[in-house]
């Protein structure tokens, strides 16, 4: 397609905070909003492209947050885009490459750089990635309830709405008593947990009754940097696992697969760095025969955007956490809202992400605004 290198003129952080329409209480505790930046990255056009960082204001699901996040991006990442000349978003990684880890940082940049080439080729971001789906299948994740009769409740409703797998998050004490109670209500439904790191080894037990649930997999159920224990527990569980804090690269997933550690991988962008990491451990998983899923991080109408877009790849075999936006907002930032028909997504065939950002809903959420140019970096 096109080819002029991009160059970035200017990076806004558009520093946001948006209200949860219901509390989302995960293994870790309650979530009542979503702090995060959208970044707004304008080249020598004119043109803009958009991403969104999703680390979380406290650091509980990996060590990045809201703050580290404008750091890294304010003093180390934005310095190396306004640098030089982007031939292609594959080079943006490498450009990183010398800033470890801080992979929400430095995907929530180069989603922007995605959205802003796509643009310029006039082409949907997602055949940019190679995506080969029109509609996609979506999940929903569901927070920890007080009751297992509020969560038959909850689940009664989203069964209804179409969503095509539930997943429920899980902790010790409220695990196996609760789905088994699912279970008995919905026998057919594809039905899932995520524990986000909640147990260990001691809680064998537990962890193998869940076998009698006939779940598709059960998420993180380990610490969250480890892969070894990940081994050992689904030598023994019928459950797949599937690893999502643990996986953070491609070399991640090669030796988790290799270990025998899951049978399933959550990619979440922000998590691996980007859609050229998402891209590259997607292939591997391919090749493998190991079926991957989009996860979520609460993002608002642009992080989903790009969730989207990645999932039109072929081996995102299951359904992934991309709910539609009314699930989370009042009212989105982008327009169209993302809308979920029947458990189905119909992906946008406009350039970049396929959502247009809603400027008046922005600046509704918007409570500090960063600008970095040339002029202010260089100077
Ligand atoms: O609906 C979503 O966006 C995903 C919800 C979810 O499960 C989640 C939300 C916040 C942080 C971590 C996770 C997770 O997948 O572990
Ligand atoms: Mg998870």
């Amino acid at each position: 397609m096109t080819n002029k290198p991009i160059s970035v003129r200017k990076v806004i952080l558009h520093h946001m905070v948006m209200t949860l329409k219901n509390p989302f209480t995960t293994s870790f505790g309650t979530f009542l909003d979503k702090e995060f930046f959208v970044i707004e990255m304008e080249d020598e056009t004119g043109a803009s492209g958009f991403g969104e960082s999703v680390a979380f204001s406290s650091p509980w699901y990996s060590e990045e947050t809201v703050e580290t996040n404008k750091h890294i991006m304010g003093q180390f990442l934005i310095p190396l885009l306004l640098e030089s000349p982007i031939e292609h978003p594959d080079e943006v990684s490498i450009r990183f490459k010398p800033i470890r880890r801080n992979n929400m940082a430095k995907s929530a940049l180069e989603n922007a750089v995605w959205d802003l080439y796509a643009k310029r080729n006039n082409n949907p971001l997602y055949k940019e990635l190679g995506g080969v789906k029109q509609q996609i299948d979506v999940g929903i994740s569901i927070g920890i309830q007080p009751t297992a009769k509020d969560l038959v409740h909850v689940i009664e409703e989203f069964v209804n709405e179409g969503y095509k797998r539930m997943k429920v998050k899980i902790k010790p004490g409220a695990d196996y008593e609760m789905l088994k109670e699912v279970r008995r209500h919905f026998p057919d439904i594809l039905l899932m947990a995520d524990a986000n790191s909640a147990y260990t080894l001691d809680d064998l037990d537990t962890l193998k009754k869940l076998d009698e649930l006939n779940l598709m997999m059960i998420e993180q159920p380990l610490a969250h940097d480890d892969i070894i224990d990940h081994a050992k527990l689904q030598s023994v569980l019928a459950t797949p696992i599937c690893l999502d804090e643990s996986i953070h690269s491609i070399e991640d997933a090669r030796k988790a697969i290799e270990l025998g550690s899951c049978k399933i991988i959550n990619i979440k962008i922000g998590r691996v760095g980007g859609i050229t990491e998402s891209k590259k451990i997607h292939d591997y998983c391919s090749q493998q025969g190991i079926a991957v899923w989009c996860g979520g991080m609460l993002e608002s109408g642009i992080g989903r955007a790009h969730n989207i877009a990645l999932t039109t790849l072929p081996q995102f075999i299951l359904p992934g956490d991309t709910a539609s936006s009314s699930r989370y907002w009042e009212k989105d930032i982008i327009e169209p809202e993302v809308f979920v028909e029947k458990g189905v997504i119909h992906v946008p065939n406009k350039p970049g992400i396929g959502y247009d950002v809603n400027r008046q809903v922005l600046e509704s959420f918007r409570v500090d605004k960063t600008v970095f140019s040339k002029k202010n970096i260089l100077a």
